[in-house]
């Protein structure tokens, strides 16, 4: 059973009241519920402890401190939080407390929630009082004497209760209410009825306080697509939804010009990965355009079908951790995006538990090839193979791996993986099956082996494009350096499985990241970095299981990182400000899991220092491992030491035992030289360039007698190392940007819809601590803004005009007077303005409307300028048109003119010799006429007569007649 660890004491600064509607509220121990007993004639009594701690959750003087003492070996080192660590107390009574819930101890939920059950005694208020199997149930009160209650629940039966033992609920006006805050009562079934009511209605989404919580429906509801994305945006629609976080992100990345993360948490199962696709759908929509969003939106199929698994506990489960850092240009619209993977799971290509899958592509591909793709890379069905078929799982209720398999195709084509590289890619799948069936025969007497030249030993070195004989030593020997000298030693059965196994898992592996580094440079070609982005972190959530594994170890490690972080902004970072700030404040204490860290971090005894070294020396076995943590950790309040090879670890989340069984080899990770050799001496591309990174990061230093001692083998850093070298660069990222948190929680354990088990949402309630986040919430200051910042975003607000010569604080109080902040609202720090939730709700809306009314104003008054200037414009242009028009008209005119007097001219000329022409023949006929007749009239008068008679006057007439004519 798990259990809670330190807590830092609630200490109280307080100055200030807290709000009128704050009260704690106080749950029953578990001794209490055990003890509920039906009566007959439908009563029952309840017992309950002597010792009543309720009190101890009520006011208490403090100190100022409130963090821990800081790892100097820790991604935060730089910003270095100077504050005391407050030794916890009460831990005796955590381990000795019984508890009907998994991972609480009386104690603990005493503390947080010690509301005054007598007062809902008093006032024959409704309350919850707890049933022995742990679950809540609702009753009224019908009487109250002495120190026990008669209780009524809805099913009609009476009941007798301690009075202390009730906690109050509230009243029905409040079921449902989208944020926690608004309880009036913020006690466990309160929040846990609150959080079902919704629930059962479909909303999966409530608010706790900054961090959103989602319950995993397991079915589809309608709460997603385009409609609803469009009223988020337009924020027509204020119901928490991942929606609205993400626009929350996309606002203040905008104004405040700062990264944003959202960081998604939660158990296997819970919903992380989902909610992170529906938060990249938001942004995809709302920052698309160029077409990347399309490319970003469809790494997720790659992702699953490589790194996604069917395990006990979800079909679709993460096996490693993933970041998706969204940029944006400057207009807000994506412009590229990386993606960053963390420990994948390797162990599950070789091997997996009965009833769960390996990693999903195997399947997909085993039953989506094509009958080419198929000849070509030797495939058969996924049953032939013994890596698919030890776990006796091969299809998941629903899912058809063969459409899968289409949808990868076409997302690889998308995020431009050429056809060849695809098909080296299903090749490479195709080698990693067929490894598995590789089979050993011994061949001397001192059980040495060789792998049997059968099928499977010759598909593989056809499809990795090697010699047969070159594998089959690969896989049967283990050169060694000894000196300058080389020699060979044969591997004994279990050696060469292990061996076969490690080349299987490496391929996997190196072919994994060889994806991620395809998709990442696909979704950065051309994509200029504009500095601004939104990072999207779903990493796998807390483990703990029957038996926990190195992969459990590491998984764990990295969420007690992040529940720092989670801490570190919701709780220290507040806190400190505040002090820093000098504001009257009401301290909260929360979870500090940073002994817990330091028990993993710290050097030279850590557990991961530790694991290194034993992983360094030659003889070094799981189980000198787990005798060196016991003798040098045993002191160590979060440690313990187990029977066998196990020891314990007190998680944030609980107290987990781990098997160190096989730590050794998975922190090593050794591949043999022999191996990353042949691979680099295929013919084919892909296991090349696997040696090659292989290679590259052998180079990086490790130093230790294994390697000293001359194994031949790869040396590279440790798994542990290098993850916690990650990690810590994880955490510098995230802690340069604003985070969001989102807390999905698991309704139950059958992945069944509308199933919801109140001890395990509790449970995982508990262990994300979302109650402290709204207990802190509503006493704290959640919204601060700097005094220069404030006076410069509202200054403009102010109705009189503050002369520029007034300090930014003057303007800021000018402005909450101006307002009508009630003083309670807020806190005047040093540097800082502190509101309480929702204050800057309102001047961001004044300022908005404002801002809007002004732009208004403005774009009419443009509009105005802009119309009369183009008026003026168009006259210029008319009165300039017409002195062209007139001059172009001049000129032709001009032309026409001279063109006119030249034609008259010619005219004149062709007429005058026409005429000249016609006078002269009119002159000469005269003339000849003249003559004619002066010669008849001369003849007739001179007494020819003879000649008149004749007819001699018959020629000269018609010549008369002719001339006259013409
Ligand atoms: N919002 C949702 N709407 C509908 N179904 C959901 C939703 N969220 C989760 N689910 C269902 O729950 C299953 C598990 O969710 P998911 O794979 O996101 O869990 P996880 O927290 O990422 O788990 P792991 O840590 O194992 O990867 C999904 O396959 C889906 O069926």
């Amino acid at each position: 059973m798990l259990q809670k660890k330190s807590q830092v004491l609630p200490s109280f600064q307080s100055i200030k009241s807290m709000p009128v509607d704050f009260r704690f509220a106080g749950s029953p121990t578990s001794e209490q519920s055990e003890n509920v007993n039906l009566v007959n004639s439908n009563t029952a009594c309840m017992s309950v402890p002597e010792k009543n701690d309720l009190e101890n959750g009520l006011v208490e003087g403090a100190e100022d401190s409130v963090g821990s003492d800081v790892n100097e070996d820790s991604p935060y080192s730089r910003a270095a939080i100077l504050v005391e660590q407050i030794p916890s107390v009460g831990d005796e009574d955590l381990d000795t407390v019984p508890t009907p819930l998994p991972l609480v101890s009386s104690f603990h939920r005493e503390r947080r929630w010690a509301d005054t059950s007598s007062y809902a005694a008093k006032k024959k208020l409704q309350s919850w009082f707890q049933l022995p199997n742990g679950n809540w149930e609702l009753g009224k009160i019908l009487s109250t004497s002495g120190t026990e209650s008669v209780i009524s629940p809805p099913d009609g039966k009476v009941l007798k209760v301690k009075t202390e033992s009730l906690v109050p609920a509230n009243p029905d006006i409040l079921d449902g209410v989208d944020d926690l805050m608004q309880l009036s009562y913020l006690n466990e079934p309160s929040v846990l009825y609150n959080l079902q009511y919704r629930y059962n209605r479909d909303m999966i989404y409530t608010k706790a306080g900054p961090v959103l919580v989602a319950i995993n429906p397991f079915k589809e509801v309608p709460l997603y697509g385009n409609n609803y994305i469009e009223a988020y945006k337009n924020k027509s629609m204020e119901s928490p939804h991942v929606y609205a976080i993400t626009d929350t992100a996309i606002r203040e990345m905008i104004r405040d010009e700062v990264n944003q993360s959202i960081i998604i948490s939660g158990e296997s199962g819970a919903g992380k990965t989902e909610t992170a696709k529906i938060a990249m759908q938001y942004l995809a929509t709302l920052g698309g355009g160029s077409g990347i969003e399309y490319e970003i939106l469809k790494t997720n199929p790659i992702l699953e079908a490589f790194g996604n698994a069917k395990t006990l506990r979800n079909d679709n489960s993460s096996r490693f951790g993933k970041l998706i850092e969204i940029h944006f240009s400057e207009t807000g619209k994506i412009s590229g995006a990386k993606i960053q993977t963390f420990l994948l799971e390797k162990s599950r290509v070789v091997q997996c538990m009965e009833g769960e899958r390996s990693y999903h592509i195997f399947y997909q591909l085993c039953a989506g090839a094509s009958p080419k793709l198929r000849e070509k890379i030797s495939l058969k069905i996924a049953s032939e193979y013994k890596y698919l078929r030890q776990s006796n799982c091969y299809t998941i209720t629903g899912v058809d791996d063969a459409e899968r398999f289409r949808v990868v195709t076409e997302a690889l084509d998308i995020v431009h993986v050429s056809k060849e590289d695809q098909e080296s890619v299903f090749a490479m799948l195709a080698a990693v099956l067929w490894l598995g069936n590789v089979s050993f025969s011994i061949v001397d007497n001192e059980n040495h082996v060789e792998p049997l030249a059968d099928e499977g030993l010759i598909t593989v070195a056809k499809l990795i494009g090697c010699n047969v004989g070159e594998l089959k030593l690969a896989l049967s020997t283990r050169k060694m350096r000894v000196g300058n000298d080389t020699i060979v030693q044969k591997l004994s059965l279990s050696q060469a499985i292990d061996t076969r196994d490690a080349l299987a898992k490496s391929i996997y592996s190196c072919l994994f990241d060889w994806l991620v580094e395809q998709v990442n440079k696909s979704l950065a070609v051309g994509k200029r970095i504009t500095g601004r982005s939104i990072s999207i972190l779903d990493i796998y959530g807390f483990e703990s299981f029957e038996r926990n594994s190195f992969e459990q170890f590491c998984i764990n490690y990295a969420n007690e990182r992040l529940q720092q972080h989670f801490n570190r902004h919701l709780f220290k970072l507040e806190q400190e400000e505040y002090i820093q700030d000098g504001i009257d404040w009401t301290k909260v204490d929360f979870e500090d899991n940073q002994d817990c860290l330091n028990l993993f971090e710290k050097k030279p005894l850590g557990l991961l220092s530790l694991l290194d070294e034993e992983s360094t020396f030659p003889n070094g076995t799981d189980l000198t491992f787990a005798n060196k943590l016991k003798q040098h950790l045993n002191s160590n309040s979060c440690f313990r030491g187990e029977r066998d090879k196990a020891f314990s670890v007190s998680h944030y989340a609980g107290e987990v035992t781990y098997d160190t069984t096989g730590f050794l080899e998975k922190n090593r990770d050794l591949l043999h030289l022999d191996s990353i050799q042949l691979l680099s001496s295929c013919s084919c591309h892909l296991p090349q360039i696997f040696a090659s990174n292989m290679l590259t990061q052998s180079e990086k230093p490790a130093v230790g007698p294994l390697y000293k001692a001359g194994g031949a083998d790869s040396q590279k850093l440790s798994v542990a190392t290098k993850f916690k070298g990650q990690l810590f660069q994880l955490m510098q990222r995230l802690e340069n940007t604003t985070p969001h948190f989102i807390r999905c929680i698991k309704p139950n354990n059958s992945q069944s819809p509308g199933l919801y088990e109140q001890g395990l949402v509790l449970q995982q309630l508990r262990c994300c601590g979302v109650l402290e986040v709204v207990r802190i919430s509503r006493s704290g200051f959640p919204t601060r803004m700097s005094h220069h910042k404030f006076a410069r975003r509202y200054g403009f607000l102010l109705l009189e005009s503050v002369s520029s010569s007034q300090d930014p604080l003057s303007v800021s109080v000018a402005i909450l007077h101006q307002f009508d902040i009630s003083p309670e609202m807020y806190q005047v720090g040093y540097t800082k303005l502190f509101f309480r939730t929702g204050q800057i709700g309102v001047l961001e809306d004044t300022r908005n409307h404002t801002l809007h009314g002004i732009l208004r104003v403005q774009s009419c008054f443009r509009g105005h300028r802009a119309r009369a200037y183009l008026r003026e414009l168009k006259r210029g242009i008319c009165v300039l048109q017409s002195f062209v028009r007139g001059e172009k008209i001049r000129k032709e005119y001009a032309v026409l003119q001279q063109r006119y007097r030249a034609a008259v001219v010619i005219q004149r000329h062709i007429k005058s010799t026409i005429c000249g022409k016609k006078y002269k023949n009119m002159h000469q006929a005269s003339i000849i006429l003249q003559s004619v007749i002066r010669g008849w009239l001369v003849r007739r008068f001179s007494g020819d007569v003879g000649l008149l008679k004749s007819g001699a006057t018959k020629v000269p007439i018609q010549t008369f007649l002719v001339l006259l004519c013409n």
